[in-house]
């Protein structure tokens, strides 16, 4: 059987993609708690999903398989032990928001069926769903006006960000903001225990259980030898150091890494928000991550002359940067907002630099960015639009949505 994951860049023909489908948890966000949940809005369910499901439809028309994590997970779990052993690390790590709940919570989401308990993981468990028992300890009787015990995970559509397809194998990441730490603990068990990945032995290249944080939206593989990813709110030094260590000394192909500084705040957070790559020689970018002259801070990683170093060297132009490391006499960054300052910080905001290639010069986003999309169409490039209304609320685009996990390389 061939190997399950194969990622060897940004464009080539999109086989098979990883896709969670919005369900209770975006249900479960209020006001009060948007912003540490990372959303500045709540989405309207039925048509976040209907947006989600056409998202979905685009690709496989295109001929992608879409898998969802939501079933990959339960098909995961099907073995009773291996399902205990999730929820006990799912409850560790869950920094329960009563003393003493995780054994009856334990109890109450192994009463459910697989993936009806994978749902609810997902989506949370309120306070009052299980607060039928009579209260006997001084904690419990306590007034607590915290409705959770188990938080949502409204971010979970945004597949791309836990972890990352690099070759054959895969970041699995330790996510910056709490909010979201839990999510890849969904992909270890995956890679680990379903029978789609199981015995293939899939190289990981940096694990979550690292100490500083990587997320998927700043990991970008542009050949197969160079991944370039952004130092950004979400990703540190640190970890890219230690991937690109760990990916020059295991198999495959890679040569470099380019680490690509960008502005720490929330509207970039991470690299895809500003810059991602559309056909062989064109990339979107958003004009505001380099300063007055056109410059920003770009290093490149390559393999150290002692065993774990890397030998890096400072480049201060990003385009200079990309042709060098892919060999290219030409190269075009296409504008976000076609430069124009307020569409261009307007469709930025909703993600009209977060493009998701499906081929070379064949992209698929918002239809909100309607500016961008038409510089896109003068580019060459083929863009097909899907819908945008709630799905964008969440801060991430087509590229956010989506985690492939087999593409064509590249001729
Ligand atoms: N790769 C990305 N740009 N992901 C966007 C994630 C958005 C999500 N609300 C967060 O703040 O984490």
């Amino acid at each position: 059987m061939k190997h399950p994951i194969n990622v060897t860049s940004e464009i080539g023909t999109l086989k098979t993609v990883l896709l969670k489908r919005p369900g209770k948890e975006v249900e479960n966000l209020t006001p009060e708690y948007l912003q540490r949940l990372l959303f500045d809005d709540i989405p309207y369910l039925p048509i976040i999903q209907r947006e989600h499901d056409y998202f979905a439809e685009t690709l496989k028309n295109r001929g992608t398989e879409v898998l969802y994590l939501e079933k990959l997970v339960a098909e995961t779990l099907s073995d009773e032990n291996i399902r205990k052993q999730f929820v006990d690390e799912m409850l560790a790590e869950s920094q329960l928001t009563a003393n003493g709940a995780t054994a009856v919570l334990k109890e109450y989401l192994l009463s459910f069926p697989t993936q009806e308990m994978v749902d609810k993981i997902m989506g949370g468990v309120l306070k009052k769903e299980i607060d039928t028992k009579k209260k006997t300890h001084l904690y419990e009787l306590m007034e607590d006006h915290y409705p959770f015990y188990l938080d949502p995970m409204p971010n979970l559509y945004f597949t791309r960000d836990p972890a990352a397809s690099i070759g054959s194998g895969l970041s699995i990441n330790k996510m910056r903001e709490p909010a979201r730490q839990r999510e890849s603990l969904f992909m270890q068990y995956i890679i680990k225990y379903h029978p789609r990945f199981a015995s293939h032995d899939v190289p990981v290249w940096l694990d979550r259980d690292y100490q500083f944080s990587i997320e998927g939206g700043d990991e970008l593989v542009l050949n197969d030898e160079v991944v370039a990813i952004g130092v950004s709110a979400r990703t540190s030094a640190k970890a890219i150091e230690q991937i690109a260590i760990n990916l020059f000394k295991k198999q495959d192909s890679f040569k470099k890494v380019v680490a690509v500084e960008i502005p720490k705040c929330r509207a970039f957070m991470h690299l895809d928000t500003v810059f991602t790559m559309v056909d062989y020689d064109k990339f979107t970018i958003h004009p505001e991550i380099q300063d007055s002259n056109g410059q920003m801070n770009v290093y490149i990683l390559e393999k150290g002359k002692e065993e774990n170093t890397v030998s890096i060297s400072h480049r201060n132009n990003l385009q200079e940067a990309l042709k060098e490391v892919l060999g290219l006499s030409e190269l075009v960054l296409i504008p976000c907002g076609g430069g124009d300052e307020i569409a261009a910080s307007r469709e930025q905001w909703n993600d009209g630099s977060n493009t998701l290639a499906i081929a070379p010069g064949v992209v698929v986003t918002y239809d909100r960015n309607y500016i961008s999309n038409e510089l896109l169409r003068q580019h060459g490039i083929e863009v097909i639009e899907v819908l945008s209304s709630e799905l964008s609320r969440g801060r991430g685009g087509p590229r956010c949505m989506s985690m492939p996990i087999v593409r064509e390389n590249l001729k």
